[in-house]
């Protein structure tokens, strides 16, 4: 017999029943919040005469409407006020942890579960978000649900889930100087295509994978949805537990260890089954910068904009004003985001503040930097990293979501263009219908917000191989 995937064993562990349609009942480990998704389900409750069954597995957080400049309440956007008065109050009455503001751990859902030691390999995570998958990263079965299923975890701890294949995506090699985690995602997504993995978990895995940190790893993670698929993960190792341990929620003492050896038997075995199989070679890839309206409308910095092949290219170029033909390289950019789920953690911000020491934003270019979470703000503090990025002409802000999809006054105005680490380039992303929204690794960002213009960072920085990269 073949061995198994981490996926399908932690279902089976997790599994409480078969169900009508082919689907299992499975039950959830660890439910996350935020203010956009829940309200409603709380509402359902509360109607439906029902309580949260086991609230102490549910955890909250603010992180899209929160405002990152003026966060003094009552928040001036009324919608805001009352979304936060909402999460407010529907964790008071129903026992549940919430992260506020006020308990200096608020932010971005995806950060903080991790930073806080939350999320652990072998468990089965749902959060009303859909980069959930983020929290693969750490070897868990992460996926984001609707509202109507907040509700159904909040009173039973349970989903009704279909059974996912698994895709292992191989990433061998290592990653040249300048190149980073978000290029890695990029590319595959290029490669398989925004639908390619409908219907499957992605295990990412390979050399390249293996070697980058939990940050880099979540980047990954993250952006599986963007690919189509629901779950993306990694197999546990010793990368994933250095950093858990010590964490306020990790286990402790002797708990720990037992907890290890969970973790361990829940890897994927070497022999283990996979619907399909994909393999790439890190010293393929380059910067990716993205030119379209969906992430898989991408290139690397050196390539060309590309003749349209379908009409979803067609309509993409119309929006972008690109042309075919035109380089990437030297695109005028009125906008430089740093922050989000994908890229607003602690080693992101290093990395971008080793490289625009002493130098200056673009006259032209507002440039704003947005830590994930406040533990990230207030470890970047304490390292001076805000210095750095306030003297480059970066405007330091407070935790959220902020531009990354512009439910709070952080927005693009007209056609600007913005050179963002988010992980989405939609019609409309970030705040204005006409917007333009290119991604990339954050210290691509960093180096377009200092040129001006879409530029490779790897001439604007002076990086050459021999130096770090990859993370
Ligand atoms: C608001 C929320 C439901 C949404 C999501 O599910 O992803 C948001 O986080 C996003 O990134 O578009
Ligand atoms: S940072 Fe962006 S992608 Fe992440 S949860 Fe917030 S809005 Fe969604």
């Amino acid at each position: 017999m073949m061995g198994k995937t981490l996926l399908k064993k932690v279902w089976e562990i997790h599994k409480v029943a078969e169900i009508s349609g082919g689907r299992d009942q499975l039950f959830i480990g660890l439910h996350l919040i935020h203010e956009v998704t829940s309200p409603q389900a709380f509402s359902m409750i509360r109607e439906l005469g029902l309580k949260v069954l086991f609230p102490e597995r549910t955890f909250a957080t603010c992180d899209h409407i929160i405002p990152t400049e003026d966060t003094s309440r009552p928040f001036k956007d009324p919608l805001a006020e009352e979304m936060m008065q909402a999460i407010e109050k529907n964790t008071k009455e129903f026992g549940i942890k919430f992260f506020s503001p006020e308990t200096g751990k608020q932010g971005i859902v995806h950060i903080v579960g991790p930073e806080l030691g939350l999320t652990q390999p072998g468990m089965t995570i749902a959060c009303g978000d859909s980069h959930t998958a983020t929290h693969g990263a750490f070897g868990a079965i992460a996926f984001g649900i609707g509202t109507s299923q907040v509700r159904d975890v909040l009173a039973t701890q349970t989903l009704a889930m279909t059974p996912l294949k698994v895709r292992r995506i191989e990433v061998n090699g290592a990653l040249k100087p300048g190149v980073y985690a978000k290029d890695i995602i990029l590319y595959l997504i290029k490669k398989l295509g925004v639908k390619g993995g409908i219907g499957y978990a992605y295990e990412f895995a390979g050399s390249a994978i293996e070697s980058l940190s939990m940050e880099g790893r979540m980047t990954v993670c993250n952006m599986a949805i963007e690919g189509g698929a629901r779950v993306g993960y990694i197999n546990p190792d010793e990368t994933t537990y250095n950093y858990l341990k010590g964490r306020e929620y990790a286990p402790k003492g002797n708990e720990w260890e037992k907890r290890i050896e969970y973790w361990e038997s829940i890897k994927s075995d070497p022999d283990a089954d996979y619907d399909d199989i994909k393999q790439f070679e890190a010293n393929d890839i380059e910067p990716m910068v993205t030119w379209g309206i969906n992430p898989e409308q991408c290139i690397s910095i050196t390539e060309k904009i590309p003749e349209p092949k379908n009409d979803g290219e067609k309509e993409a170029l119309e929006y972008m004003k690109f042309k075919p033909g035109m380089p990437i390289k030297g695109v005028k950019i009125d906008v430089a985001f740093i922050g989000s789920c994908t890229n607003g953690r602690i080693e992101d911000l290093r990395e971008v503040a080793k490289y625009i020491k002493g130098k200056k934003v673009a006259k032209h270019v507002k440039a704003f930097i947005v830590p994930g979470s406040m533990g990230v703000k207030l470890q970047a503090e304490k390292e001076g990293l805000h210095e750095i990025f306030m003297d480059a002409g970066f405007e330091w802000r407070n935790p959220g979501c902020s531009m990354c999809l512009a439910m709070n006054p952080d927005k693009l105005v007209g056609d600007q263009i913005s050179a963002s680490s988010s992980n989405r380039n939609f019609k409309g992303r970030q705040g204005s219908p006409t917007g333009r929204t290119l991604l990339m690794s954050p210290v691509m960002v960093a180096a377009a917000a200092i040129a001006g213009e879409v530029a490779d960072a790897r001439e604007v920085f002076n990086i050459k191989s021999g130096s770090e990269g990859g993370e």
